[in-house]
């Protein structure tokens, strides 16, 4: 009988996470909506902050604003001494072309899987573990989730997940690490036309250096790269330049082939530097490391996602994301899903998409998998899945991050 009444209330417990969501459609978007209308950069996300906040306490999560960064935050309900689930919300956009990463869609799957989440272990009035909602801040670059693992945020957190929007469905996605540099070059200014071989050109280093990268690229491997932009070509034509800047991101599936694209780049730009007599500085940035998707969540995301109407692809990815960072202290799934647009992120076309009512639907079904995959975790019989996740972890953990 026990059983029976278990199994009957585990299906009465899956069934709330999906009503709930269902029945907060409208202010689920009503928030992504929101978001998307205010675009703020990196560390910036002052008005998503507020309004996500804002949200989550009349949902009956216990908040905390300011959460170790100005706009990061933490809304948890539940017990202790149970499986403890993060759900990571992100809401950072992008220079000049707004949402066109679909961060408002993030943090509204966020917090519909914290709001389906909550909904299941309320069912039958005995919590069987905790949700944790983390805002999680300028994922565009600053990464805010480093500086939440270094504050300590992911402590006693059993598995830790989000859903990211992306031209097709990956349950297990390359997100490959990233390092990123600046590499400045010092001259010597003189009159570009009385006098020019009085100068030193800072301008001529970081065009021999660009090319030469871009020469270098030829010999990269297919899933290694090296991109960069000018960041300083120089102040006035007629000044011999004395100060020139590039700015790159530099890409490999694990910290070990990454440390191999960074050594050729800073050839590169030595080389630069003796060809012209220039100094040069290059200086580190912060990077993030690579995705490590636990396989364990992911088979069972992969089940319920299925199970509602997602067609899984098995390709893609190669952008990079601070959940990797997050990866290697917490078992992760970053799943990522189409929501209406086949246009690449970071293009004005997935703006559009990400504010469009055709990704709602997506988007719900997203953070019904999402819950449903935590729910499988934290039901009642099955300790070994969290115990194949643990494994899968620490084996995952013994080799990756070479
Ligand atoms: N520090 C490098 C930041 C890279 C962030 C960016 N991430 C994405 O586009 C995917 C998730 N938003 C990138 O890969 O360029």
């Amino acid at each position: 009988m026990q059983a029976e009444a278990t199994s009957d209330m585990w299906s009465k417990r899956r069934e709330a996470v999906k009503t709930k969501i269902d029945e907060s459609a409208s202010s689920l978007n009503d928030l992504s909506q929101d978001i998307w209308s205010h675009p703020e950069l990196a560390f910036e996300e002052r008005y998503a902050h507020k309004v996500l906040t804002d949200f989550f306490e009349k949902e009956g999560f216990e908040v905390t604003r300011n959460y170790h960064l100005e706009t990061a935050f933490k809304a948890t309900y539940g017990i202790d001494g149970g499986i403890h689930v993060c759900v990571i919300c992100e809401y950072d956009a992008l220079p000049e072309i707004g949402h066109a990463c679909g961060h408002n869609l993030i943090a509204e799957c966020g917090a519909a899987a914290g709001l389906g989440i909550k909904a299941a272990l309320e069912f039958g009035g005995t919590p069987i573990g905790r949700v944790t909602v983390l805002g999680t801040p300028a994922e565009e670059g600053g990464g805010g989730k480093i500086d939440l693992i270094n504050a300590g945020a992911f402590e006693g957190m059993d598995i830790a997940m989000m859903a990211h929007p992306y031209p097709n469905n990956l349950s297990r996605p390359m997100m490959i690490a990233v390092d990123r540099v600046t590499i400045s070059y010092k001259g010597l200014a003189a009159h570009a036309s009385t006098a020019p071989w009085e100068g030193v050109n800072a301008l001529d280093a970081a065009v021999m250096c660009y090319n030469s990268i871009s020469v270098m690229r030829q010999q990269l491997k297919p899933e290694w790269r090296v991109h960069g932009i000018f960041s300083n070509g120089g102040a006035k034509p007629n000044i011999i330049p004395e100060e020139a800047e590039l700015f790159y991101y530099m890409r490999a599936p694990t910290q070990e082939a990454l440390s191999q694209v960074k050594k050729k780049v800073v050839g590169c730009a030595q080389g630069a530097a003796v060809a012209t007599g220039c100094e040069c500085i290059v200086k580190d940035l912060r990077g993030y490391a690579n995705v490590v998707t636990n396989p364990t969540m992911a088979t069972i995301y992969e089940k319920e996602a299925t199970q509602m109407g997602v067609v899984l692809d098995d390709h893609g990815g190669s952008g990079s994301t601070d959940m990797g960072d997050v990866s290697y202290v917490v078992p992760s799934i970053h799943p990522m899903y189409y929501m209406g647009t086949v246009a690449a992120n970071h293009s004005r076309p997935f703006t559009a998409a990400a504010g469009a009512a055709a990704a709602q639907p997506p988007t719900l079904i997203q953070a019904k998998s999402l819950a449903l995959t935590a729910l499988e975790v934290m039901k009642p019989g099955n300790e070994e899945v969290l115990a194949n996740i643990k494994k899968d972890f620490a084996l995952q953990m013994g080799g990756a991050k070479a």
